[in-house]
């Protein structure tokens, strides 16, 4: 068994005959919040499907906890908390029944007493028993987050979840995702364009280009783009990906 919450090993991913990801290695420890970025197109969200189940790679293979996505799904799915994208919802359901849904499928009895915390807290309660159709795009996005927050994941895997979120409500969810970062109860991977979240939350940054993660930052090089400001990180990142 690997240490590792995530460990994405050499994975190549195509639609049709054209590959997109060529080969990306990663690793993401406990207590983690890593950041992936790039460029529109590079294949963010590929490979975010890939460790969902949702799309299969042509090769490679990625382990969440220790346990192969490919091989051995069902146990890799049990360790994750995947948010879909705000569209993937089922609208004729309500805000309920989606948790409730998700819940059982996670072997839950009840929604988790903190996942109900956190919608008192996005103050989505009010939207519970309406139906998803009628959802505003950043009600659906609060749904999509506590939806993946159901059943403790060991893996919490956001595709720009924080799009369409009021203020507020990002705030208090980064807030819950570092309260459970430093629990060391999982770790989190965000694929984002959002450089400020990068500079005050993450603790390890890659950037994904041409199919391949081409620089990684740490989280003292993070801290010094922080501390130096004037758009240092977005100067770095530019400079990387031209
Ligand atoms: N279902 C699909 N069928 C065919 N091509 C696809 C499909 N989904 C994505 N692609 C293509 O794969 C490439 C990578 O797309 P992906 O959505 O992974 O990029 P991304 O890095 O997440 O982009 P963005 O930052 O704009 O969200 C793009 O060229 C896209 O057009």
């Amino acid at each position: 068994m690997t240490s590792m919450v995530l460990d994405v090993r050499q994975v190549h991913a195509k639609y049709g005959k054209r590959e997109v990801l060529s080969g990306v290695s990663l690793q993401v420890p406990a207590g983690e919040w890593f950041c992936l970025l790039g460029p529109n197109g590079v294949g963010k969200s590929t490979l975010l499907r890939c460790i969902s189940g949702a799309l299969t790679p042509s090769s490679g293979d990625l382990l969440i906890a220790g346990h192969s996505a490919i091989s051995d799904p069902l146990a890799a799915k049990q360790r994750l908390g995947y948010a879909c994208a705000p569209e993937q919802l089922p609208g004729l359901l309500t805000g309920r029944q989606c948790l409730e849904v998700y819940a059982q499928a996670k072997g839950l009895r009840d929604i988790s007493a903190d996942v109900l915390a956190l919608a008192r807290e996005l103050r989505f309660e009010g939207y519970f028993d309406s139906f998803v159709d009628t959802y505003s795009l950043g009600t659906r996005q609060k749904l999509c987050i506590l939806l993946a927050l159901l059943g403790e994941p060991t893996l919490i895997v956001l595709d720009e979840a924080f799009n369409g979120l009021d203020p507020a409500s990002a705030l208090q969810v980064k807030h819950h995702l570092q309260h459970r970062l430093t629990d060391g109860r999982c770790a989190v991977l965000l694929a984002t364009h959002s450089l400020d979240i990068v500079e005050h939350y993450a603790d390890k940054a890659a950037l994904l280009i041409d199919g391949r993660i081409v620089r990684e930052w740490s989280e003292t090089e993070i801290a010094a783009f922080r501390v130096q400001g004037d758009s240092a990180m977005e100067t770095a990142l530019a400079q990387a990906a031209s």
